[in-house]
């Protein structure tokens, strides 16, 4: 382990008033700094209670919680949550308040003055790529679901909290905006690395969206908490191995890039025919390599150098031996792991 973890549950559970089964049961998890964590599993396995129990929206029955190395167990709630930001899915927005008094949610709780407040909440939503001088004084009934969720994770951002918590934040959104919101939190946080729990149900989005993955089963047991190439790779049960479905193999060739390989060389004969062949680049990632050499039906694609030149090609080959390089290598950490030789998580 490396730094200190940003957040660190030590042996957290949860039985909730009037319940005899626990929702969470002694749950140890560290999350770093910058990272983003998916908390992913079945429905009812605890997600959301364990997400509420970081910020003490629900108060655990056993265990401690630190943040950034202190004890925030018994710590005020009130003070607690104003270091942290929480967006849940249908991010219930004030009605009666404009998008921009929303925004100003967690500012004005601190008392900013009323010009730092505007300018902030200018940039939050220009952040969210919503132009303050259009949306600022609409209500929240004036927005599309994809909207009104962009504001919720802007006011969630609001005192520049280094914790983000995320409850399903884009789960009723249609498929489509739901990618880009997918995709312009991830160039989001490429610039502002908070620390962020995120809790879907969709293994898919998971994959999208965390540095690492915990997959829970019942009462937030962790089945496995680790990358999501290494997932794919060595699903370490038949949990995990029935929850992330068919296609691992094909999921995992996404987060190889073709750049990586060696590639086998373009012969003189064979020039002319390859520049004219559909190509791919050395930034594509194995999948969409794979894609092409389906697309083209000839079991290879040719890959454009940096210089516009083809500069070798990609076969079927080089994908089945980075998958199976994948595959030793996490077999090796989980080997090192279970023998204690291992550093990491
Ligand atoms: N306030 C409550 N009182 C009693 N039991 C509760 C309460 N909230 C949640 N539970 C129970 O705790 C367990 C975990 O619920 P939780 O909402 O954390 O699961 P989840 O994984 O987030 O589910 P989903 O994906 O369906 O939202 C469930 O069995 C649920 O019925």
């Amino acid at each position: 382990m490396t730094a200190e973890p940003m957040i660190r549950l030590d042996h957290v559970s949860k039985t909730y008033p009037g319940t005899d089964t626990p929702a969470v049961t002694e749950l140890t998890l560290e999350i770093d700094p910058g990272e983003i964590l998916v908390l992913v599993g079945p429905s009812g396995c605890g997600k959301s209670t364990t997400l509420r129990l970081i910020n003490r929206m629900i108060e655990p029955t056993g265990g401690r919680i630190y943040l950034d190395g202190d004890d925030v167990t018994d710590a005020n709630p009130d003070q607690l949550r104003r270091r942290i930001g929480y967006v849940i899915q249908q991010i219930g927005l004030f009605p009666h308040q404009t998008i921009a008094e929303n925004v100003a949610t967690v500012p004005k709780m601190l008392r900013w003055d009323k010009k730092r407040i505007t300018a902030r909440v200018d940039e939050l939503l220009d952040m969210v790529g919503l132009d303050p001088r259009v949306y600022g004084d609409r209500y929240p009934k004036e927005l599309s679901g994809g909207q009104a969720q962009r504001v919720g994770v802007a006011r969630a951002l609001g005192a520049d909290p280094s914790i983000m918590l995320m409850d399903e934040p884009f789960g009723a959104i249609d498929p489509i905006t739901r990618e880009s919101l997918q995709n312009e939190f991830l160039r989001l946080q490429d610039e502002l690395r908070k620390t962020i729990v995120f809790v879907t149900h969709d293994i898919d989005e998971a994959i999208k969206m965390g540095d690492r993955i915990a997959i829970l089963g019942k009462q937030s047991m962790v089945h496995q908490a680790d990358t999501p190439e290494r997932i794919l790779a060595y699903p370490v049960d038949d949990f995990v191995r029935s929850f992330i479905g068919a296609g691992t193999a094909m999921r995992g060739l996404a987060f190889e890039r073709v750049g990586d390989l060696d590639l086998a060389p373009i012969n003189g004969e064979h020039a002319g025919r390859a520049s004219s062949a559909g190509s791919i680049t050395v930034e594509s990632t194995l999948y969409e390599a794979l894609e092409e050499m389906l697309r083209t039906a000839s079991g290879k694609a040719v890959v454009m150098g940096d210089d516009g030149q083809p500069a070798g090609y990609v076969e079927l080959s080089h994908l089945s031996a980075a998958l199976r390089t994948a595959q030793n290598e996490a077999r090796l950490h989980y080997d090192q792991l279970a023998a204690g030789t291992s550093g990491t998580r």
